[in-house]
């Protein structure tokens, strides 16, 4: 029988992630999806043809793995609120809530879980996702090979040995498609300001962003190299990239990505963990 999935919560990240799951084959009548409302679930059901339930401990009760993909604000809530049901199932859990660590998660449900964290990005949409997973002691090799199994359904799967750089995972991968969102916000806005119409200089800077990521992933070359070869000496890149050097670009992805992962640890602090 197919692998039953669970998602407590059909916001942004689980409709991601089921999305994907359901495009690189997954059945949909082996995932579930839940949420308070109805009137939320109506159109996630229509969408993507997949079981939804307003009550959480009803969709666990026959799930084998159970995905929790609510806001870390209400996660203790939902979790003590299932620790009866997955302590009777037993299932594999797998925590996207950036921040709350696994030790804390596991005591809300009851304790003696096995539990991977994994840190996914909305990109697993269109099966492009990046996560990064971390397993606990409780975690079989078996389970370990599921959870990998369902992340790369929907893209690249990294596993950390140490819970803590789930946090660095959350400032690369997790929050950084909106760095390259807010990339080509910049860049349509310059394009325009140069004198194209705003969807050309949009489709431009996302084609050139997408032909770059193939680029860098096709090659063996670093990505500095591969960025000389486009600066042709006294040339136009050149100029740009003195532009962007000496604007310390560079130093403002750095703290950008410090204060994320600083982000991650106080959200694990104001929830009791850590
Ligand atoms: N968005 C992203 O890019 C990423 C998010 N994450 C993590 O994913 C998690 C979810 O984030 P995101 O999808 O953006 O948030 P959303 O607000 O889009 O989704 C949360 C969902 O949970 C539902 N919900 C609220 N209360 C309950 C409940 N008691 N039982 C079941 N479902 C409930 C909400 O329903 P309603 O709207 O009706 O309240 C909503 O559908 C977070 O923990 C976040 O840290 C991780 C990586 C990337
Ligand atoms: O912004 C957030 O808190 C979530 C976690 C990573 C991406 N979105």
């Amino acid at each position: 029988m197919a692998t039953r999935v669970t998602f407590i919560g059909a916001g942004n990240m689980a409709s991601a992630i089921i999305g994907g799951m359901i495009d690189s084959g997954f059945s949909p009548s082996a995932i579930t999806a839940t949420s308070p409302s109805d009137a939320f679930l109506a159109p996630v059901h229509e969408r993507y043809g997949i079981h939804t339930n307003t009550d959480n401990v009803a969709a666990v009760a026959q799930a084998d793995v159970v995905v929790l993909a609510v806001k870390p604000q209400i996660m203790k809530e939902v979790c003590e609120g299932l620790a009866g049901v997955v302590q009777r199932q037993r299932p594999l859990i797998i925590s996207v809530a950036a921040g709350l660590d696994a030790a804390t998660l596991e005591a809300w449900l009851g304790g003696d879980l096995p539990l991977v964290r994994c840190m996914p990005n909305t990109p697993a949409l269109v099966g492009t996702g990046a996560s990064g997973l971390c397993a606990n002691a409780r975690v079989s090799d078996e389970q370990r090979a599921l959870a990998t199994e369902l992340m790369e359904a929907v893209g690249l799967v990294e596993w950390v040995e140490e819970e803590h750089l789930l946090d660095a995972v959350t400032a690369v991968s997790g929050s950084g498609p909106a760095y390259f969102f807010l990339m080509f916000e910049a860049m349509e806005e310059a394009g325009v300001k140069l004198g194209l119409p705003a969807d050309t200089a949009r489709r431009l800077a996302m084609q050139t962003a997408l032909g770059a990521a193939k680029m860098a992933m096709a090659s063996d070359k670093s990505p500095a190299e591969l960025k000389r070869n486009v600066m042709s000496p006294g040339g136009t890149t050149e100029r740009a990239i003195e532009h962007l050097e000496a604007a310390e670009l560079r130093r403002i992805l750095a703290e950008a990505m410090d204060a994320c992962a600083a982000r991650a640890r106080e959200m694990a602090a104001e929830r009791g963990g850590r």
